[in-house]
């Protein structure tokens, strides 16, 4: 059953778990670090818990809330604080780019609706140079296919896309008893950086994602299967890869390859024709 504050119904469609803990209020914000003057953005502020610590370590910030019968209450809440702006609308349809200044990047932190979370990251993602880092508070199975490492369980479609682009690191895990209403799982911090140049790059990346959509199609299949249509088996062996071996046991590198390969319009690598 949904908890009730005096003035707001917790609405499962908005994906509303309000954090209510504040030793991991505080922990969450130093491990964001925020500085006076920073950029920063928030997503979901929701009753105010992480934005005013916030507000007060950085006197600016910016947030996105969805659900307008928050938005009054942020308003008086934080009324004292002349830069602080509301967004009302949708994260997932939100230009983050138009949002930065000249010079300036974006941080972008928030306890996420789970309900989107991976089209929020995926949509945040393509937002390019404009974002320094994130700070997202997200389910932990989430956070452990963002960090996870080739080979293991977790890797998969997610973990490609996000370490494509970002370096992951998995800060601490949150129980449900934080939240009101409690949330029926753990849950993770995760801090995401995205790289200053990227250390494997896709000529092609909405090739180098469909790629991998595919590679992962099925997952107990081997790349010769999933990828049939796409690379034969002896060009993957051309560029170094075994078709035998199963699509969560690539790199980010390897699947780069793959990708560029393809891109290249050249029936089998290393070739000469
Ligand atoms: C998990 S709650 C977190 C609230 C608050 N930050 C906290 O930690 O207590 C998620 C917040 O995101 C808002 N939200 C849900 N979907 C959204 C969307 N698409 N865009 C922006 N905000 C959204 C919800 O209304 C809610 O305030």
């Amino acid at each position: 059953m949904a908890s009730r504050s005096p003035v707001h119904q917790a609405r499962k469609r908005f994906g509303q778990n309000f954090l209510r803990d504040p030793g991991i209020i505080s922990r969450i914000v130093r491990a964001i670090g925020p500085r006076p003057s920073e950029r920063l953005v928030e997503i979901g502020p929701g009753q105010g818990a992480l934005t005013e610590p916030l507000l007060e370590a950085t006197g600016r910030l910016e947030v996105i809330e969805l659900d307008r019968d928050l938005i009054p209450g942020l308003r008086v809440q934080f009324f004292n604080y002349p830069e602080f702006v509301i967004h009302e609308g949708d994260a997932l349809k939100f230009d983050f780019q138009a949002l930065r200044g000249e010079g300036e990047r974006l941080r972008v932190v928030g306890n996420l609706p789970y309900n989107i979370s991976t089209p929020l990251i995926a949509h945040l993602l393509q937002a390019g140079d404009a974002i320094a880092d994130m700070h997202f508070m997200l389910q932990k199975e989430v956070v452990d296919r963002l960090a996870a490492e080739p080979g293991g369980p977790d890797w998969g479609r997610l973990s490609v896309m996000a370490q494509y682009r970002c370096r992951v690191d998995s800060l601490f895990v949150v129980p449900p008893e934080a939240f009101v209403p409690r949330p029926k799982v753990d849950s993770a911090i995760v801090r995401l950086t995205p790289h200053g140049e990227l250390p494997e790059t896709a000529v092609d990346e909405a090739l180098l994602f469909a790629l991998v959509r595919e590679a992962f199609g099925q997952r107990r299949k081997t790349l010769r299967n999933n990828l049939k249509g796409r690379i034969d088996s002896a060009a993957l062996e051309a560029l170094g890869i075994d078709p035998a071996r199963r699509p969560q046991t690539l790199s980010v590198a390897e699947f780069v390859r793959i990708a560029n390969h393809l891109a290249s319009g050249d029936p089998q690598p290393g070739v000469a024709t």
